[in-house]
C-alpha cells in the first residue's frame, strides 16, 4: 500500500515499531519548525495582532473543515475546540434540549468511561429526573424505544475495537424520535466515516490518536446543518456568541456551528493540529481502510500462529473491528511493559487487554512481522514475569 504508506512524514525514534497510535499519534517530522515559527513569527512579532493577522481567531472552523473531509460531514459543520470531554456534554446537553418529555440517555457499557461520567455530571446538574441507561454493545439496538432522548455511543470500542454499525443504529434512533450523537474518537483517521450519510445530528471526536494533533490537542464536533441555527449551546461562552466583541450582557449564539465554540481557543495545540492536518490532504480514506485491514488480518494470523497464551479480544471480522486488534492475556499488564522495553509500543487496558493499533501511515507488513517476533519473545521466554514489568505506571 505504497501509496499510504509515507514513514518520512513522521518523527520516530529508531528501532520502535509504534503500534499506540491509537492511543497518542506521533509527530509529524516538521512540527518543531512549525511550533517555532508560530512562536517567533506571530506570538513573537505579532502579539495580539495574530488573532486576525494570522488568523489565530478562524482556526477552530479552519481545522474543523479539514477534520469534517474525514468524517464526511459538509464544509461549515464541524468546529474545534475543548477537550473530547467537554464536547460530549455539549453534544449531549443539546441532545436533552431536542427531546423535551424523554428522561433517557442510553449508551452501552463499552463506552470510554469520560463520556459516560460527563453524562453522570450532566444529570446531577439538570435534576430533572434523567437516566443514564448502559447496555451491551450487541443489545443497543434492541434498547433504543420510545423513551430515549438521546443514544450516545462511540463508534469504535477503545476496549475490543468492536465497530458499532452507525447507519442502523442512527436509523432505529430516528424511528424511535431519539437523539443520535456518536463519539468519533476512534474512528476519525482510523475508518471511513459518512455522517451527512447517517444523518445524526451530532458528532465529537478527539484528534491527538489517529490524526496526529499532539498531546491535549482540541476536540471536534459536528452538528448536522439542519440544526446549526436551532441547537441550544448549553456552554455559552463569549466565542460562541453572534457578536463576541460587542460585550453584550446577554448571551446570542453565533451563526450554525460557530456557536459550539466556547472560549478562548488553545492556539499552540491548534497550530500544532493544523499542521498534522495537512498530511490528509491526499489521503484517501478508503485506501487506508484497506490497508489498515491488511495489517490488522496479518497480525492477528501471525500472532495466533506463534503465541497460543493470547486470546484474540477484537472481532475476528474485519468488518466489525476499527484499527486495533486486542488480544486478552491475564499478565497482559507486564506483558505490554516487556514488550515496550523491546521497542514495540501497545497499551494494555484493564482487565486483560493488550491493544495494538494500526496507522498505514507510518506501519507496514515488515514492522507487524517483526512486532509478531517480538511478542512471541517476550512470551516465550516469559519476560512478562520479571517483577520490574509489573509496577504499575500512572498512565497506563
Ligand atoms: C471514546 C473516548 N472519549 C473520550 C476520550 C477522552 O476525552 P478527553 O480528550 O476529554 O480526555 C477518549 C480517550 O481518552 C476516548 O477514547
Ligand atoms: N487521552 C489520553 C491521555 O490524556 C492520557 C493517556 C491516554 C489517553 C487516551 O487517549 C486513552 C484512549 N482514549 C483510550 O482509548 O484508552
Amino acid at each position: 500500500m505504497s501509496e499510504i504508506l509515507r514513514k518520512d512524514v513522521f518523527s520516530l525514534p529508531e528501532g520502535v515499531i509504534y503500534l499506540d497510535g491509537n492511543s497518542l499519534g506521533p509527530m509529524p517530522r516538521n512540527m518543531p519548525e512549525t511550533l517555532s515559527r508560530m512562536v517567533s513569527s506571530e506570538w513573537g512579532q505579532l502579539l495580539i495582532k495574530g488573532w486576525n493577522a494570522a488568523g489565530w481567531m478562524d482556526q477552530p472552523s479552519r481545522i474543523g473543515d479539514m477534520v469534517a473531509r474525514l468524517i464526511g460531514a459538509p464544509q461549515g459543520t464541524v468546529v474545534m475546540g475543548d477537550t473530547l470531554s467537554i464536547k460530549v456534554y455539549q453534544a449531549v446537553a443539546a441532545g436533552l434540549k431536542m427531546t423535551p418529555g424523554r428522561r433517557v440517555i442510553l449508551s452501552d457499557t463499552g463506552n470510554f468511561p469520560t463520556d459516560l461520567y460527563m453524562v453522570e455530571g450532566l444529570i446531577r446538574t439538570l435534576d430533572q429526573g434523567y437516566e443514564l441507561r448502559t447496555v451491551a454493545p450487541e443489545d443497543v439496538a434492541a434498547a433504543i424505544g420510545d423513551d430515549i432522548a438521546v443514544v450516545m455511543l462511540t463508534q469504535v470500542d477503545y476496549r475490543t475495537g468492536r465497530l458499532h454499525d452507525m447507519d442502523a443504529i442512527t436509523q432505529r434512533a430516528h424511528q424511535h424520535g431519539a437523539v443520535m450523537v456518536w463519539d468519533l474518537a476512534h474512528s476519525a483517521g482510523a475508518i471511513p466515516v459518512d455522517l451527512a450519510a447517517s444523518n445524526a445530528e451530532m458528532a465529537v471526536g478527539c484528534t491527538y490518536k489517529y490524526l496526529n494533533g499532539g498531546p491535549g490537542a482540541p476536540a471536534f464536533i459536528y452538528v448536522r446543518s439542519d440544526l446549526a441555527e436551532t441547537i441550544q449551546p448549553a456552554l455559552s461562552g463569549w466565542l460562541g456568541h453572534e457578536a463576541p466583541f460587542d460585550f453584550a450582557m446577554n448571551y446570542r449564539p453565533g451563526p450554525g456551528i460557530e456557536r459550539m465554540r466556547v472560549g478562548t481557543p488553545p492556539v499552540m495545540q491548534m497550530t500544532a493540529l493544523e499542521e498534522a492536518m495537512r498530511v490528509w490532504d491526499d489521503v484517501d480514506m478508503r485506501a487506508l481502510r484497506a490497508a489498515s485491514i491488511a495489517l490488522q488480518e496479518q497480525f492477528i494470523a501471525d500472532v495466533e500462529a506463534r503465541v497460543p497464551a493470547l486470546t484474540l479480544a477484537s472481532p475476528r471480522d474485519p468488518d466489525a473491528r476499527g484499527s486495533q486488534v486486542s488480544f486478552r492475556f491475564e499478565h497482559g499488564y507486564a506483558a505490554m511493559q516487556a514488550l515496550i522495553h523491546m521497542d514495540v509500543i501497545g497499551d494494555f487496558r484493564a482487565p486483560d487487554i493488550m491493544r495494538f493499533g494500526f496507522t498505514p501511515l507510518y506501519i507496514d507488513a515488515g514492522d507487524v512481522t517483526e512486532a509478531v517476533d517480538r511478542i512471541a519473545k517476550v512470551m516465550d521466554d516469559k519476560l512478562w514475569d520479571d517483577p520490574k514489568y509489573k509496577t504499575r505506571n500512572r498512565v497506563t
